[in-house]
């Protein structure tokens, strides 16, 4: 099946960046968009983030083959509601959500009877609008797919060449496994980074202003991810809630036996679990996996 049209329903970092992408690698495909919001709708169309921006949702939708819904996960059903009655047969519906069974399941009931095959480019940033968007957000990404059983062969293989044609590397999974994944490897990650720039913020008055002052490199690091967009992380933990906690249970535990060998002075073990640690971090470098974002999507590098 060929692709001749994408419509983007939200218009932040996730939409812009398919737009510009899809301008840049699939010139032949024409791209419409929706936001919600008009100050967005306006700046999408003085980038030229979709070929089209249209005044709704139904209208962005009417001609496409493939819609994608790129609004924070907890909007997904709000989202699609709006475009009930106005998709094109054969259409493929999909997302990028950082979360997967909630999003799956508020799709099909919000579009029932829609070929709904979900997705997460596993690619970001911590900024958001259609100022953040860029083309090569997705070049040697992940892109995981969690197609639902009774998906068509051609509709899945068509959203497969979609997002290798924006520059990712697909991988299939169920959306369970996906979701448990994700909780250890992004949304942990983000929790523990928005809890310790929470804590030194909240320890200013005591040192009167000197953790943010001397914050160089490891803080830094943190506070770059604690930057991330409030309502799309509150969703994101509303959204896949028994994964993170699964996962946060067993962190817990693995941070309270650090903090016991530190206590009882137990050197060997410290020194084993960051000469285990270090190798991972070398080996996702010698994969190739570093972050491969150019400077300009990343904030650090604005200032
Ligand atoms: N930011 C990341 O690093 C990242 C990475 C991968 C996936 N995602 C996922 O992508 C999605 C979008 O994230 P983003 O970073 O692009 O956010 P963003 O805030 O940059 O953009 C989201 C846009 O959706 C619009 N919107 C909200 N509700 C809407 C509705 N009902 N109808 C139409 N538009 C609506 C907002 O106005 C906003 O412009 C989220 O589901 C997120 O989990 C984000
Ligand atoms: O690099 C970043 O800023 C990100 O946090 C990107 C990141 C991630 O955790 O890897 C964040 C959320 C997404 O769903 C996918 C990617």
């Amino acid at each position: 099946m060929t692709l001749r049209s994408v419509a983007i329903i939200g218009l932040g970092l996730l939409g812009g960046s398919i737009g510009l992408a899809v301008r840049e690698f699939l010139p032949g495909v024409a791209t419409t968009g929706y936001d919600r919001d008009g100050a967005t709708r306006a700046r999408a169309a003085e980038r030229g983030l979709v070929g089209q921006v249209c005044a709704s949702a139904a209208e962005a939708v009417r001609e496409a083959d493939l819609v994608i819904f790129c609004v924070p996960v907890g909007a997904m059903g709000e989202a699609a509601r709006e475009v009930v009655g106005s998709l094109k047969p054969g259409v493929i519906v999909s997302d990028v959500g950082s979360s997967k069974q909630t999003v799956a399941r508020e799709l099909a009931e919000a579009l029932p009877g829609a070929a709904i095959i979900p997705a997460h480019p596993v690619a970001g940033t911590e900024n958001s609008g259609p100022d953040a968007g860029f083309a090569a957000l997705f070049r040697n990404r992940w892109c995981i797919i969690t197609p639902p059983d009774d998906c068509s062969p051609l509709q899945l293989t068509a959203l497969v060449q979609f997002w290798e044609a924006l520059g990712a590397n697909v991988e299939l999974m169920s959306a369970q496994h996906h979701d448990l994944v994700l909780a250890v490897t992004s949304h942990l990650p983000h929790l523990i980074a928005y809890t310790i720039v929470g804590t030194a913020s909240d320890l200013e008055e005591v040192t009167q202003g000197e953790v943010i002052k001397y914050s160089a490199g490891g803080f830094r690091d943190f506070t770059r991810i604690a930057a991330s967009d409030p309502t799309m992380w509150r969703d994101v933990f509303l959204s896949n809630k028994e994964a993170v906690l699964e996962m946060l249970q067993r962190f817990t535990e693995d941070l309270t036996a650090l903090q016991r060998a530190i206590r009882v002075g137990d050197g060997q073990q410290l020194f084993d679990h960051f000469t285990r640690t270090r190798a991972i971090r070398r080996g996702i470098i010698e994969q190739g996996q570093d972050d491969a974002r150019p400077d300009f999507g990343r904030s650090d590098h604005i200032s």
